[in-house]
């Protein structure tokens, strides 16, 4: 019933009493008291876990449905003998009873046989089912509540980022193309909740105006009509639009008169529109959604180069060249130039094409694998790793020693920047499922981080190699909001670019992001640099000395 009570209006006489409401307390708990990240969506290995235990689950569940079948065919069987002999008797009860063999059939059906019925009436099946579904849980994985918040969370994503439509998503279509069975009213609900539950009820309203179409289409209904309407008049209403959010309390007031809600709600939005008073205090909000941290027009431009939009000027297009090079007669080159393709020049982002083999990729991937682990970033606050919503994936590192494919990849990264491994990080591998990304971020340490790279000794993030390891069906590019620019992932190709100016100062423009992946999996290995060892070959030139101007 909890759960309910949030959907009240915000309750003044609550605020004076020094209490917050309880539609800010509870889905303020819901954030902060349970572990805060689920990792069963961040990649689609561990997805594929929770098929496993579904079709055992599955197992489950035909036996015991079989097993009851079969006991109530016993326990019809039982009223039908019950239902013969009673209707004998009923034709003529006199006649029935002086008859000493249906008189002691009459006691034996009430004692004996009745109590095998009662037997059978109890579900002996029950407790095995339950007993077997307690061990499931430990040794089967299970996604948890945080997981199916961050399912939908990353449904939502996608929607925003790639502007799909909610009837064609509900309808199971990405991008016009048919990829799923149909959302039921009862998915389209969760999602209006889960929205509901972050506080954004603008996505609580798409979600919860496409429940009640499709309720009204369905005809087995779990959902049930008042409380989508609920939900739909509170997010209508805490969007300003009073007028709509009576309309949706009116009905659900005729579908039940004594909602005790509804009633102070149509009695409070009644007054509202009496008095003029459209606005929304939305002040007691906590504003979770990471992207609303986000510049708004770094959110857009990062989305509209995410849809493949056009963002890079046609003088700057056209300039750009592709070339075969031996990177100044580089013994690993002279046999197999590379093949070099300019993405932007200033910053320079070039492309290498085909300069990670299958083979190879396959080795990375299968060391990776059992590794993988819920990436994190650094909070430049506190100097911690820890979660953040801005970058889901799972990343592992790998060394050199552990194989020879690893050592030659850094050869490899030598050969295509002129600079040094020596002072490098490991290769880390990541691989993001339906939905992961990364948001807009520098790859170098900004001047106010804290602890970053300093326990490594070797200077700060001087370039990025970074590898694709995968095509990726819809969604996955690379994009530099700023620059306009898209690196849509190629198996086997390397983009390269540098992250610092040649003062050492961090070269802002090259803040870029991963969108979020709409069909299939991405996999990415990159190389992350260092300033020390690089004297030589890249030298300083601190006339080149251009700060930082922002942060973020
Ligand atoms: O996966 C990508 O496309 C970019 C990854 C990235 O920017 C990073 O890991 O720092
Ligand atoms: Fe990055």
């Amino acid at each position: 019933m909890a759960a309910f009570e949030k959907r009240d209006r915000p309750n003044k006489t609550n605020l004076l009493l020094g209490m917050p409401p309880v539609w800010v307390v509870l889905p303020l708990c819901l954030a902060l008291c349970t572990p805060l990240q689920g990792e069963v969506y961040t990649a689609l290995s561990e997805l594929e876990e929770l098929l496993d235990t579904e079709s055992v689950l599955l197992q489950t569940l035909h036996q015991y449905i079989s097993d009851q079948e079969h006991r109530i065919a016993v326990l019809k069987k039982h009223a039908e003998d019950y239902e013969k002999e009673h209707s004998i008797a009923a034709r003529d009860v006199t006649n029935y009873l002086s008859n000493p063999i249906n008189d002691y059939l009459l006691v034996k059906r009430l004692t004996s046989d009745w109590h095998k019925t009662e037997q059978l009436m109890q579900d002996p099946y029950y407790e095995t089912a339950m007993k077997n579904l307690t061990q499931y849980r430990e040794l089967l994985k299970f996604p948890t509540d945080e997981d199916l918040t961050g399912a939908a969370t990353a449904l939502i994503r996608l929607q925003d980022t790639y502007k799909l439509d909610t009837a064609s998503v509900a309808r199971g279509e990405l991008n016009g193309i048919q990829y799923s069975t149909q959302l039921s009213a009862g998915d389209c609900f969760e999602l209006g909740r889960q929205s509901y539950n972050s506080y954004d009820f603008y996505h609580t309203e798409l979600w919860m105006n496409e429940a009640l179409n499709r309720h009204e289409q369905e005809r087995s209904n779990v959902t049930v009509r008042w409380e989508i309407l609920e939900y739909l008049a509170y997010s209508t209403f805490m969007q300003g639009n009073l007028k709509k959010a009576l309309d949706l309390t009116i009905e659900l007031l005729s579908i039940l008169p004594n909602h005790e809600r509804a009633l102070g709600n149509l009695a409070y939005y009644e007054a509202a529109i009496k008095n003029g008073t459209t606005e929304i205090d939305k002040s007691e909000q906590p504003s979770k959604a990471v992207t609303a941290m986000l510049d708004p027009e770094e959110r857009e431009r990062y989305h509209m180069l995410c849809r493949n939009e056009n963002l890079m000027s046609v003088q700057i297009n056209s300039k750009l060249r592709c070339r075969y090079t031996n990177n100044n007669r580089n013994p690993l080159l002279l046999i197999a130039p590379l093949k070099e393709e300019e993405a932007y020049f200033s910053p320079r982002i070039i492309l290498y094409r085909d300069v990670l083999y299958d083979n190879e990729i396959e080795v990375i991937k299968r060391m990776a694998q059992p590794r993988l682990k819920r990436a994190t970033v650094q909070n430049y606050k506190t100097g911690e790793l820890e979660f953040a919503d801005y970058r889901i994936s799972k990343s592992a590192w790998l060394k050199e020693h552990e194989d020879v494919v690893v050592a030659n990849v850094a050869k490899r990264v030598e050969a295509m920047t002129g600079l040094t491994t020596e002072t490098s990080e490991e290769l880390q591998v990541v691989n993001y499922g339906v939905g992961g990304h990364y948001d807009p971020h520098y790859d170098f340490a900004r001047t106010e981080e804290i602890n970053a790279f300093k326990s490594l000794g070797t200077g700060n993030r001087i370039a990025t190699v970074l590898f694709y390891m995968s095509d990726v069906a819809q969604g996955g590019a690379t994009v530099f909001p700023w620059l306009g620019v898209a690196l849509q992932p190629v198996k086997g190709t390397a983009a390269v670019w540098f992250n610092l100016y040649p003062s050492g100062n961090g070269d802002l423009r090259t803040r870029h992001a991963a969108c979020p992946v709409l069909q299939g999996s991405k996999w990415v290995c990159n190389k992350w640099l260092h300033e020390a060892g690089q004297e030589f070959r890249r030298p300083c030139d601190p006339k080149e000395n251009i700060q930082e101007t922002t942060s973020s």
